[in-house]
């Protein structure tokens, strides 16, 4: 019999370290565009602080204003793993606070990332590891569940896996599923030294070539008018 709802999988694919590494110090932006802009977590989502987040999916589906499943996360994710709390969004009880996540921290996680709201804001600026919410609020959570730990969650609308790669800055997440993550990978790279080699020739005053901008409004048949509005 399967207990849906309140259930705990131990088990989770962690994707090779290397592969997680490779990721690091991409902008989440470049890797977002070479999935064609989907799998960003939705901008409600942000950071506390202005450590980068790079490790793997361990999601926590809690009951909206409780964190009992957040508790037994704490215990059972691995060093590198980024604990992912599907809250359901809801803004009125604090999932969690900075005794928990300074507990996480101590225990190697690479981050949390809670789609609710969380306390102890001023403490979470100050800590080593990665946190992100959708808000803020003193009044703190029940601790009686159920909820559920590593089945497929949905975090800012984005549905996310255990196992999932999690990368993270100062834009906001993106969630990759690590048999897309070589090739997604090789690209975001190639477009982040594109874009170094763009600004740097903005820096040096070099001309760009800026005619698609009017092609594609010639062919919205875009009306040009040399007069002010009224
Ligand atoms: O009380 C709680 O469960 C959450 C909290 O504020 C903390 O972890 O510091
Ligand atoms: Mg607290």
């Amino acid at each position: 019999m399967s207990n849906a709802g309140c259930r705990i999988f131990l088990k989770i694919n962690r994707p090779d370290r290397e592969l997680l590494e490779g990721f690091s110090g991409v902008p989440v932006a470049n890797i977002a565009d070479e999935m064609n802009r989907f799998s960003c977590v939705d901008a409600r989502i942000k950071p506390f602080n202005s450590r980068p987040l790079l490790g793997t999916a361990f999601t926590v589906k809690v009951r909206v204003a409780d964190n009992l499943l957040l508790h037994k996360a704490l215990e059972l994710a691995q060093p590198g793993d980024v604990i992912l709390v599907d809250a359901q969004g809801d803004m009125a009880n604090a999932i969690t606070g900075e005794i928990m996540m300074l507990t996480a921290d101590k225990k190697g996680l690479a981050g949390v990332v809670v789609d609710g709201a969380v306390r102890d804001a001023k403490a979470l600026q100050e800590l080593n590891m990665p946190v992100y919410a959708a808000g803020v609020t003193p009044r703190g959570p029940y601790k009686d569940g159920p909820g559920e730990i590593n089945v497929p969650v949905c975090i800012g609308g984005v549905v996310v896996n255990p196992g999932d790669i999690v990368v993270g800055d100062a834009d906001g997440i993106v969630i990759i599923n690590p048999a897309d993550a070589v090739s997604i990978q090789a690209r975001a790279k190639e477009k982040l030294v594109k874009e170094q080699a763009i600004l740097q020739g903005i820096r040096d005053g070099l001309p760009r070539d800026k005619s698609w901008v009017d092609k594609t409004l010639k062919a919205l048949n875009c009306e040009i008018i040399d007069d002010y509005y009224r």
